[in-house]
């Protein structure tokens, strides 16, 4: 069995949506989950500007637990999802990458599995250059890039060759449709898949 670390951010929920249906993807390819929400790093009067953030976050942290490094070594693949933050990472995320250091000086990383998915407010908001910009970290780390492609049907209706993605059309509440939930639950099953090969 391959083991699955997802790592995401959200504050409005359409990365969570995507993030559970990447997991949903990867249990289904028989991989063993995680699913982890990176903490705030801005302060309670940044979350306080947005309707929702702030109950929106005590609600997931209560569901998720905060990704360690312990879950890292744990995984034969990790799979990044993150909100598009001016066509980057959010810091949240970008927060547990920079805390692989040790483990990166280490050789610890190496050939495992990376794979990343985001969201935008606009259709070209970003979406694609955010799962992109994962993928340089990914090359630090020596990990095994694979993005979904177009390797299903369900990446020709919806998605990014780069990885899954959703756009909220700032729409408070917003959730990713049927069509992006798919090339989630995909890029998860792909990427389950190639970890248990490289692992066997
Ligand atoms: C600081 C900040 C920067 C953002 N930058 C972008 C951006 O560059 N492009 C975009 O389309 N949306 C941008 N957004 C909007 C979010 O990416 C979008 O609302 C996303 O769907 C949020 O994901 P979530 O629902 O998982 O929180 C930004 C939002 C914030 C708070």
């Amino acid at each position: 069995m391959a083991n699955i670390l997802i790592v995401f951010h959200s504050r409005d929920g359409m990365t969570e949506a995507l993030a559970n249906a990447v997991a949903e993807g990867a249990m289904a390819a028989g991989g063993g989950v995680r699913l982890r929400r990176a903490r705030e790093l801005v302060g309670a009067d940044v979350m306080a500007l947005a309707p929702g953030w702030t109950e929106n976050a005590t609600r997931m942290n209560a569901l998720y637990e905060a990704p360690t490094a312990d879950d890292a070594v744990w995984a034969d693949a990790i799979l990044f999802g993150t909100p598009s933050r001016f066509g980057l990472v959010c810091s949240e995320v970008k927060a547990y990458l920079d805390s692989l250091g040790a483990l990166w000086a280490r050789g610890k990383l190496v050939n495992k599995v990376g794979s990343a998915f985001a969201a935008s407010a606009t259709p070209h908001g970003g979406n694609e250059v955010t799962s992109l910009t994962l993928f340089i970290p990914m090359a630090h780390f020596g990990m095994v890039i694979v993005p979904p492609g177009f390797a299903d049907g369900a990446m020709f209706k919806a998605g990014t060759p780069y990885g899954a993605s959703a756009v909220s059309h700032n729409k408070p509440g917003a959730l990713p449709s049927d069509a992006d939930l798919d090339a989630a639950r995909f890029q998860g099953q792909r990427v389950t898949e190639i970890a248990r090969r490289l692992k066997g």
